[in-house]
């Protein structure tokens, strides 16, 4: 009804009002508070352990549920300038200008699982058959519906789940520049392919909306589950320490609405506080490397290299193209009907309309992809998106302020196997403290990273080419970069320059506590889970990833949950009913 409609509309023009001025917390002092949003593998493994009902499950949180507003797909770039976000920020880049990090911001959505190959891999590197394809697929599948509401789109049922809490769909409609897009990689030889089906070639975006509102894990994995007894979510609980006595966790300590408490655990902690909450956390604990903690002056328990990896998908945003279609700008109330009816731009985050998967000259032959290309179409760039990036005014008037926004699509270029790797580190032995954390892009000494990104910038630029793109003229925008002006524009040395000024994040950081065999070699996790050397411990979160996947981050979150879930009922004389 009207009501409803102008209920949104003035939600979303509030929030692009507040985004300009909002002021980010730089600690959890400022901000911690009854705020932020749980999500992920936390939600996944809460969901999967109370399903035994004499078990007590509490879900310790610092922030708080979904609301209204973070359902909205599109509100991707908003919501970052609101409570939802921790605004974590990586310290600044000698190697890639911009080191933006960001990381418990509402996410993408885009539902990409990584390729095979990856996860046989994995499997290698834990030592542990549970971790290879052919198990997490079922893993994948079991929490999946996929619901097929576009018939044209690629879909390998084979590989896909229904009857899941994580639900996963195409966008609607697509765009006329997503169309010309795919047509312009069939010219060019790439093939319109179900990209979770372990495929080359590109495709619309999958999504994880539910009738094109956000299924984020929280509501996915919590929506039926937190009606259970047995399981207690307190939010707003800050976790400080993970009491550890005799080499065996036996509680945690969390501050809640301003007082600190101690819970007792019977059975086992999971900790589930992502890439850099869980290693802060076990820092603060006595788990992390020896000296480090040492000069925070914190007792050491067991020495691991707890935060010593820090890997992500090194990404550029920078290709912005003109064309001679223009998307028709109608009243917010407008877009707000299609959103009630699960269509249009609100459903689609960050106007990611499309993905693809290609190989670079690394890769090239073994059909897995190493470069992702994702097309986001327009109303994708304002004022926010300076801010979202941190971008200077210099290189925000250079590449995107001119662009005449509703005719304009953007290729964002995307490392996917990422060589380069960073720290996550205390800053104090104040849990309150935000980590001190280092990207540490394009920093490896083959200069493969910057390579790959700049044969995913050829490709996009021979897609510009093609006929389909011609058809809607597209033309290269922007530039060139003030900052590259010494090299020649769009000549190799200006691109690699360019790649250094804006290169940034695609707010997929993982692996701060690997899993592998050897804690000597670094491994934080052995392959169920359990941190080395301390009983009653497991991590359940992005942060056990051993290298970066191709894909994004959140499918293999929740595979990591559900394997918890698993591996805890097994451990507790739970036999029923698992995969592995
Ligand atoms: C802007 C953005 C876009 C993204 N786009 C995509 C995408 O399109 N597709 C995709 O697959 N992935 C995407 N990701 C990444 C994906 O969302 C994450 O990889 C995934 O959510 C990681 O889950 P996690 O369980 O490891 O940690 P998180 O989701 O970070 O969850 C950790 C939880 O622990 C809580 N916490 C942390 N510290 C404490 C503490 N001390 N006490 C209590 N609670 C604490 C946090 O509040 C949070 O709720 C994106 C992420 C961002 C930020």
């Amino acid at each position: 009804d009207n009501q409803t409609v102008q209920y949104y509309v003035d939600l979303i023009s509030e929030a692009y009002e507040n985004g300009l001025t909002y002021v980010f917390p730089t600690s959890a002092y400022e901000y911690y508070s009854d705020t932020i949003p749980k999500r992920a593998a936390g939600s996944v493994a809460a969901s999967r352990l109370s399903e035994i009902n004499k078990w007590s499950v509490l879900v310790l949180e610092a922030g708080t549920f979904w609301n209204n507003f973070s359902d909205i797909p599109n509100m991707y770039e908003p919501i970052a300038f609101t409570h939802f976000n921790w605004e974590f920020n990586s310290t600044p880049q000698t190697t890639a200008c911009l080191g933006v990090g960001g990381s418990t911001l509402i996410n993408g959505l885009v539902y990409a699982r990584g390729h095979k190959s990856d996860f046989d891999k994995w499997g290698k590197v834990a030592g542990n058959r549970r971790w290879s394809y052919e198990t997490v697929l079922k893993y994948f599948k079991k929490s999946e519906n996929f619901v097929y509401r576009d018939a044209d789109a690629p879909y390998e049922p084979p590989y896909h789940g229904e009857g899941g809490d994580l639900q996963v769909e195409y966008h609607l409609p697509r765009s006329p520049q997503l169309n010309a897009w795919l047509e312009a990689n069939r010219e060019l030889g790439y093939e319109i392919v179900d990209y979770n089906a372990n495929r080359l070639g590109a495709s619309p975006s999958q999504l994880n909306t539910r009738n094109g509102r956000r299924d984020d894990d929280g509501q996915a994995f919590l929506r039926h589950a937190r009606k259970r007894r047995n399981l207690k979510i307190l939010t707003g609980s800050y976790v400080t320490k993970i009491q550890i006595e005799k080499e065996s966790a036996n509680g945690v300590e969390f501050t809640h609405k301003g007082k600190n408490y101690y819970v007792e655990v019977r059975k086992e902690v999971i900790l589930s506080a992502g890439v850099f909450g869980t290693p802060q956390i076990l820092m603060l604990s006595g788990v992390g490397p020896r000296k480090h903690l040492e000069e925070k002056g914190i007792e050491v328990i067991k020495d691991l290299e707890v935060g010593s990896t820090l890997r992500d998908n090194p990404t550029f945003y920078g290709l912005n193209y003109g064309t001679n279609y223009t998307e028709p700008i109608r009243p917010l109330a407008d877009y707000v009907k299609e959103y009630l009816n699960g269509v249009g731009p609100l459903a689609i985050p960050g106007s990611t309309q499309g993905v693809g998967f290609y190989e670079s000259s690394y890769s090239k032959g073994t059909g897995i992809p190493d470069i992702e290309l994702m097309i986001a179409v327009a109303n994708a760039t304002d004022q926010l998106t300076q801010r979202y990036f941190s971008l200077t005014d210099q290189t925000y008037e250079d590449v995107w302020k001119y662009n005449n926004i509703p005719q304009t699509f953007i290729f964002h270029v995307v490392n996917l196997h990422a060589q380069s790797s960073g720290s996550v580190r205390l800053k104090s032995k104040n849990p309150f403290e935000y980590p001190v954390i280092n990207s540490n892009f394009l920093s490896d000494p083959e200069s493969r990273d910057i390579n790959t990104l700049y044969e995913g910038i050829q490709i996009c630029l021979k897609m510009g080419e093609t006929k389909a793109m011609k058809a809607i003229n597209a033309t290269l925008q922007g530039g060139p970069l003030r900052a590259c002006k010494r090299y020649q524009y769009l000549s190799k040395d200006y691109w690699y320059c360019v790649l250094r000024q804006i290169t940034v994040n695609l707010y997929h950081p993982l692996g701060s506590c690997p899993m592998g065999k050897d804690p000597k070699k670094g491994a934080v996790v052995d392959s169920e889970l359990r941190v080395f050397g301390i009983k009653k411990l497991r991590v359940a979160d992005a942060s056990v990833f051993p290298f970066a996947l191709a894909g994004h981050p959140n499918a293999p979150t929740v595979m990591v949950g559900e394997q918890l879930g698993d591996l805890v009922k097994r451990a507790h004389g739970v036999d029923g009913n698992l995969i592995a």
